[in-house]
């Protein structure tokens, strides 16, 4: 351990560990599911910590809440009622708020200190819970789901940490089949997928579950986070039988003039960036490979 550093070592990518300089360390917490810690670095903002993994930090949050909230949004024309499985930063809701068609936004997230940790030291980030559109359900999103009736959301985003903690069950086929049950036909999901460099069998296994479970599409997209392991994370884009839908191509663009975009434009997705996330690397089209 190096004094006024932070480094992630994790079983989950034996043998590296990304570093922040600490200027500051704010909050240190141990909820009934995890450990917390916030810390004041020096170059990335305030950093949210949990069992010792980076989740977010203020600095690059924005690529990661965009593109897992817009890759699925703006592939179906009209989404009105979206489901948020953990997210309790609240940075997926602050993005899904920009889609003026959305009428109903539910989430459901573990770890009520998650949540108050958010609203107190990222307040950029948890502004996403004042949209009057959000319901916050505190509890397990496998509970949450099995109560859903069939069809109700448009669309579900499932925000989760790493399959190692309060997220293990997130990422087994039972959970998909739940979230297939809860959208409607053409209904879209994106999840939290993990790196093609460090968990390749991991995508391998969601991929396989996937094709079997989403009779639509099933996309793997991936961004750039410099504070994630690899600097770079996944997402699952399946989409349910009915209308089809082409992950790649947006029909359903950020409106300009959206009320944020004068006060809080987008940092990071566009419509193209958009089409390339979509763009995989020989090695994992390969091991992936949709047609
Ligand atoms: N090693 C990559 C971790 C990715 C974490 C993504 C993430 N971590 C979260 C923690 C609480 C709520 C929502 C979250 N979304």
């Amino acid at each position: 351990v190096i004094p006024g550093w932070f480094s992630e070592i994790s079983p989950m990518w034996p043998g590296e560990a990304h570093s922040l300089k600490v200027e500051k360390i704010l909050f240190q917490g141990k909820s009934e599911y995890q450990n917390v810690m916030v810390f004041q670095s020096s170059t990335y903002g305030k950093v949210l910590v949990l069992d010792g993994v980076i989740q977010l930090t203020e600095r690059d949050e924005c690529a990661y809440q965009e593109m897992i909230t817009h890759l699925p949004l703006c592939s179906i024309p009209n989404p009105k009622k979206v489901l948020v499985i953990g997210g309790g930063d609240g940075g997926v809701l602050r993005e899904v708020s920009r889609h003026s068609s959305v009428e109903k936004i539910d989430i459901c997230e573990i770890d009520k200190m998650v949540v108050d940790v958010s609203k107190q030291f990222f307040p950029d980030i948890a502004v996403g819970f004042d949209d009057p559109r959000v319901t916050l359900h505190i509890g397990d999103g496998v509970a949450f789901l099995k109560a859903v009736p069939e069809g109700t959301y448009d669309a579900v985003i499932v925000d989760s940490s790493d399959p190692i903690g309060p997220a293990q069950e997130l990422f087994e086929k039972p959970f998909f089949e739940s979230v297939a049950r809860a959208l409607r036909p053409g209904g879209v999901v994106c999840t939290q997928a993990e790196s093609i460099w460090l968990h390749m069998h991991i995508i391998e296994d969601i991929v396989a579950n996937c094709r079997q479970i989403f009779k639509g599409s099933v996309n793997y997209a991936w961004t750039t986070v410099p504070t994630y392991p690899s600097g770079m994370i996944g997402f699952m884009l399946c989409s349910t039988e009915g209308p089809s839908v082409d992950f790649k191509h947006p029909v359903n663009p950020i409106d300009e003039n959206d009320s944020q975009q004068s006060t809080r434009p987008l940092k990071f997705y566009n419509s193209e960036i958009h089409t390339a996330a979509f763009c995989l690397p020989s090695f994992a089209k390969r091991a992936i490979g949709s047609k």
